[in-house]
């Protein structure tokens, strides 16, 4: 019965998306830490920074060589080289007739408006000897040329990149504000069998138990991927007083607890009875393929609400449901339009998450849907290159025709 009443009401892959990006969006904004720089790779940003500076702060010298006034090099060449007086501190005004020695990257000082390479010149006692001739602002990289005061550098929600880090440092700014959830991992499954947990695959062979929790591991890596903490735990069986134990336990110590396995209607699915038990069940089975007995729920510990989502044991699933609930809210993937290597058929009402692989024929760049049946194939995730969506009113693509590929 209850199978029934499950599979009639599936939830449309949008207003399931609405109703989990709301809630992520409030535990978002409450959970925000200041780190310092140095740890912020791949984090992200909770604020705008918009730059407090010009950058480079100053005028400096692009090139090894001398600062000049460009207007006093006009003319000259290897054959009729223009003299000008040397000045002995690199800091002090520079006027016409004169010159300073600069190395790259230092500041010019004051009059000075273009260097000439130290290859053009020739050094000689008090003087220099210009053999070419240099524009205004030629080897010189002008104050504000990279970055100027007030630019966006860092929007919220970016993902902080090195280049970030780089730009963050070179303007002096130490710390900075990232969202830091932490998410517990709890898999679920009777069958289920820990890495730490045994010593060889004979002993598994031996006590009849072949699956090996890879759920666990696997979304420790995807947690770290996105940028947050995660904690794992021991998996548990299908029984429903060890599964409320995890689940309070992990409550406590998270911001977000993924489950994986026991989401659909079999005799041993507890999860969804569990949620409902210490919290509240908010979605149970989206219209989306792979994926769809995805659950969703919060539960209240006092002033904190901790998010749950209730993952399918089958890890493709799993994974497609980590990847359209919580990944991307996060990180948007980088996407490009390319046509199909061949035709994918699709049911209308369903939103459709199907992997493909990149090839490339006669410098032509192809997007070959994946053919795999069943949600246990985790090679389709190895070997794939992105994925498309396939939006519930469509009916599939055609061959040929151009489709929006998320890129891996
Ligand atoms: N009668 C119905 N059966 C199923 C339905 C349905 O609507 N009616 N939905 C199917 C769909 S779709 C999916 S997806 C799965 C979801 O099943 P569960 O979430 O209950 O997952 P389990 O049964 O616990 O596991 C499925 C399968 O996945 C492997 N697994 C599980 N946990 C792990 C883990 N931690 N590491 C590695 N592999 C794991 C394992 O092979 C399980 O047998 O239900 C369909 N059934
Ligand atoms: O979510 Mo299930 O993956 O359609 O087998």
């Amino acid at each position: 019965m209850v199978m029934v009443m499950f599979l009639k009401n599936l939830m449309p892959y949008k207003k399931a998306k609405e109703i989990v990006f709301k809630r992520l969006e409030k535990l978002a904004t409450e959970k925000v830490k200041l780190i310092p720089i140095y740890e912020a790779y791949n984090k992200i940003s909770s604020e705008d920074i918009l730059s407090p500076e010009d950058l480079p702060m100053f005028n400096r010298a692009a090139m090894d060589g001398y600062g000049v006034i460009a207007e006093d090099t006009f003319g000259a060449s290897e054959t009729n080289p223009i003299i000008l007086d040397l000045l002995g501190d690199p800091h002090k005004p520079v006027r016409e007739g004169q010159c300073v020695k600069l190395s790259t990257g230092m500041a010019t000082p004051e009059g000075v408006n273009a260097v000439v390479m130290k290859e053009y010149c020739r050094e000689g006692e008090g003087f220099v000897e210009i053999r070419e001739g240099v524009r205004p602002y030629e080897n010189i990289c002008k104050v504000g040329e990279d970055i100027k005061k007030g630019d966006l550098i860092l929007k919220r929600g970016d993902v902080i990149t090195p280049y970030h880090i780089g730009i963050l440092s070179s303007l002096g700014i130490r710390y900075i504000r990232t969202y830091d959830l932490s998410v517990g991992v709890v898999s679920t499954g009777d069958e289920l069998v820990d890495l730490e947990d045994f010593s060889s695959i004979e002993e598994l062979k031996r006590k009849k138990k072949y699956i090996i929790n890879s759920n666990t591991p696997m979304f420790y890596a995807l947690i770290k991927e996105l940028g947050f903490s995660p904690k794992i735990y021991k998996s548990v069986g299908d029984n429903k007083e060890e599964i409320k134990e995890a689940l309070l336990k992990s409550i406590e110590e998270n911001d977000i607890v993924i489950t994986t396995g026991g989401t659909s209607v079999g005799d041993r699915d507890y999860t969804v009875e569990v949620v409902k038990d210490i919290g509240k069940l908010i979605i149970h089975g989206v219209q989306i393929r792979p994926g769809k007995p995805f659950g969703f729920g919060r539960c209240s510990l006092g002033e904190k609400e901790v998010l749950l989502y209730i993952l399918s044991g089958y890890p493709v699933a799993a994974v497609v449901q980590f990847e359209l609930f919580l990944r991307n809210y996060f990180r948007s993937r980088r996407s490009i339009y390319l046509p199909l290597a061949r035709s994918v058929p699709s049911t209308p009402g369903r939103t459709d998450v199907v992997r493909v692989k990149l090839v490339s024929e006669n410098k032509r760049t192809y997007v070959e849907p994946l053919r795999i049946k069943g949600s246990g194939i985790l090679s389709s995730l190895k070997d794939g290159d992105g994925y498309i969506i396939i939006d519930e009113n469509v009916e599939g693509y055609e061959k040929g025709e151009y489709v929006k590929v998320y890129l891996f």
